[in-house]
């Protein structure tokens, strides 16, 4: 079994050597999951990570209030702040555009989230900070979506205890559904 650390960074390197062509697709069967839905957490990608813009974007034209994550440090767990597309976005720790701190909390009905690496099964590599375990824990109730290109799936990750599985992962090719 390749340790964690070692496949994040391998697949970090998958993710920022592929040819990032065209936006990722969305897909009838998340427009349906934003029915009753009042809030989506998103994220402003940074590099090579894949852009959640075309699923935000929908959710806004379906009248749902946008947050995006909002960090200190590793140490700290990440708070999704609302966002309503205007306000201006501060350069935080990792390069992230992120929420001024004073704005608005917010209590994410659905979590686009950004994957290092996944598998068919819905588990998740992510940073390593444990921001999203966290916030995942945080909001039991909310959909779980992965955002990533198609070359970032693996065969298998091995869960840890703490692991929630995702609900769906959206690539550029599939809406995967474990
Ligand atoms: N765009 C984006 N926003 C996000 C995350 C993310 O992964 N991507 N997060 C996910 O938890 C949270 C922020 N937490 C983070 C924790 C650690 C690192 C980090 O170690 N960054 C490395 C390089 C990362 C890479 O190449 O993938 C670094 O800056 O050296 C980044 C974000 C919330 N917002
Ligand atoms: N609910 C939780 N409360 C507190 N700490 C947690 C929780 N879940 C996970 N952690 C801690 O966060 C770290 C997560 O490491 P892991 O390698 O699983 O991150 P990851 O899979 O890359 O996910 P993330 O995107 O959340 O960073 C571990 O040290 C773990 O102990």
């Amino acid at each position: 079994m390749t340790d964690k650390r070692a496949l994040r960074a391998r697949m970090r390197a998958v993710r920022d050597g592929h040819d990032r062509v065209r936006a990722l697709p969305v897909p009838a069967a998340f427009l349906a999951m934003l029915q009753g839905a009042r809030t989506i957490a998103s994220y402003m990608p940074v590099g090579a990570e894949a852009d959640p813009a075309p699923f935000t974007d929908a959710a806004r034209k379906a009248g749902l209030a946008v947050a995006l994550p909002h960090v200190i440090d590793r140490a700290t767990p990440l708070r999704f702040l609302n966002w309503d597309g205007i306000a201006p976005l501060v350069t935080g720790p990792f390069g992230l555009r992120q929420p001024l701190p004073a704005a608005p909390p917010a209590t994410p009905d659905i979590i686009l989230t950004p994957l290092v690496a996944f598998d068919a099964r819905g588990n998740r590599l992510g940073q390593g900070a444990g921001h999203y375990d966290r916030a995942f824990a945080e909001f039991p109730d909310a959909r779980r979506i992965g955002i990533a290109w198609s070359v970032q799936q693996v065969d298998a990750l091995a869960p840890d205890a703490w692991d929630i599985p995702l609900h769906a992962i959206a690539t550029e090719l599939d809406w995967i559904v474990p």
